[in-house]
């Protein structure tokens, strides 16, 4: 039996054996002893929207273009890849180990498919989780960043990425960018039928027209799982959470820059499923975003405008819970039984947490320590 005791730390010990926190009590012989210093532990957060394949992280600077619509991004982006000489598993995967040094526990990666690309993204971004599987679960979204009906080719493609390394089929703006709700859902519904992938569909659209395309959402989500990224059209109205709380819909924020940003307290009072993401990182899109989910619940709550210790702790839980939930990960609330996934951080409170975003002092993951101080851990052999 592999047994581990975190002491030393608050709001109490943590004794881990075979990977699951255990009843304290019954600590087994040869128990391995770690001295936490003070830290408090949290359950390790997860980011649950980050387009990996788009990242600069650990490369040469980009020098970005003024961009002011979606399409100038895109179009934007295309250009700028094709500069990029480091690999997509090679910039992919520097993001993992960083995010995972700040206590990410899981990603849902967002990464484009079209015929431009092929399926090279995804391969890239598998390759990468492949060779951090001891340290980060990912799941991978087949975006159609460059369009979906009106880029003949993409739909056939994300079908044969979910053999090739993907796990959910993506969408994008069925009415902004592809200009046909019905025919967009279409595809998307027929392909998470027949394949039973769950679906994750990025929603820039405002107003009615974002509006009109949740609810077409909500109504054909009954089989079938479905995330709405972004979901900007639902910063402000309230009129359609009991439907979303009612369906099988979820929803992910990123709290970005001048991006509207989902309101954490009604929506978790509604009971909406909500979790947080990084989505892009230093990449042609944005320079900002650094994969640090303890970062992105500081920056929630800061959108948010936070004030009271549990609506900070509201903003934790969506990074934490909400994220775990959204990717079908077990809860870890630090009682026995749960996983041991969790981080050690210089903090006396979860609200001061949030507030002061710190590096963890430890990373546990499955009861193994994979980094300290905002570093990763050679691998040890087990
Ligand atoms: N926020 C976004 C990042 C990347 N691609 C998108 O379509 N949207």
């Amino acid at each position: 039996m592999d047994s581990v005791l975190f002491t030393n730390i608050r709001p109490h010990d943590l004794l881990v054996v075979d990977g699951r926190i255990a009843d304290p009590s019954t600590r087994p012989e040869n128990t391995v002893i770690v001295d936490g210093g003070g830290a408090l532990a949290l359950p390790a957060p997860v980011d649950a929207h980050i387009h990996p394949d788009k990242t600069t992280w650990g490369h040469t600077w980009l020098s970005r273009t003024p961009a002011s619509t979606l399409r100038e991004l895109i179009e934007g982006e295309v250009k700028a890849r094709a500069g990029m000489t480091a690999s997509v598993a090679e910039r992919a995967g520097a993001l993992m180990d960083s995010a995972v040094a700040r206590g990410t526990r899981a990603w849902r990666a967002h990464v484009d498919v079209a015929p431009e690309y092929g399926l090279a993204n995804v391969h890239g971004v598998r390759e990468a989780a492949e060779a951090r599987r001891h340290l980060l679960d990912v799941q991978i979204v087949a975006f159609p960043q460059l369009g979906l009906l009106t880029r003949p080719g993409t739909a056939e493609l994300m079908e044969r990425s979910l053999g090739e390394g993907a796990d959910v089929i993506g969408g994008l703006d069925p009415l902004g960018i592809d200009g046909d709700l019905h025919g967009h859902l279409d595809v998307l519904f027929g392909l998470a039928e027949r394949t039973g992938a769950p679906l994750d569909i990025h929603l820039h659209d405002g107003g009615e027209q974002g509006l009109a395309q949740v609810r077409e959402i909500a109504r054909r989500a009954t089989g079938t799982r479905v995330t709405i990224s972004h979901a900007f059209c639902l910063a402000e109205a309230r009129e359609l959470d009991d439907l979303l709380a009612e369906s099988n819909v979820a929803l992910t924020t990123c709290a970005l820059g001048a991006d509207p940003v989902l309101p954490v307290g009604p929506l978790t009072a509604a009971g909406v499923l909500l979790a947080a993401g990084s989505d892009g990182v230093r990449d042609p899109w944005t320079p900002f975003g650094d994969g640090d989910m303890i970062a992105r619940a500081h920056l929630l709550a800061y959108r948010t405008d936070a004030r009271t210790d549990e609506e900070l702790a509201a903003c934790y839980a969506v990074a934490a819970h909400g994220g775990a939930a959204l990717l079908g990960l077990e809860r870890v609330d630090l009682k026995a039984g749960d996983p041991a996934d969790f981080v050690l951080v210089p903090a006396a409170s979860l609200a001061e947490a949030v507030v002061d975003r710190p590096a963890p002092l430890l990373v546990v993951r499955g009861g193994a320590v994979i980094a300290r101080e905002g570093r990763l851990l050679e691998r040890s052999p087990r």
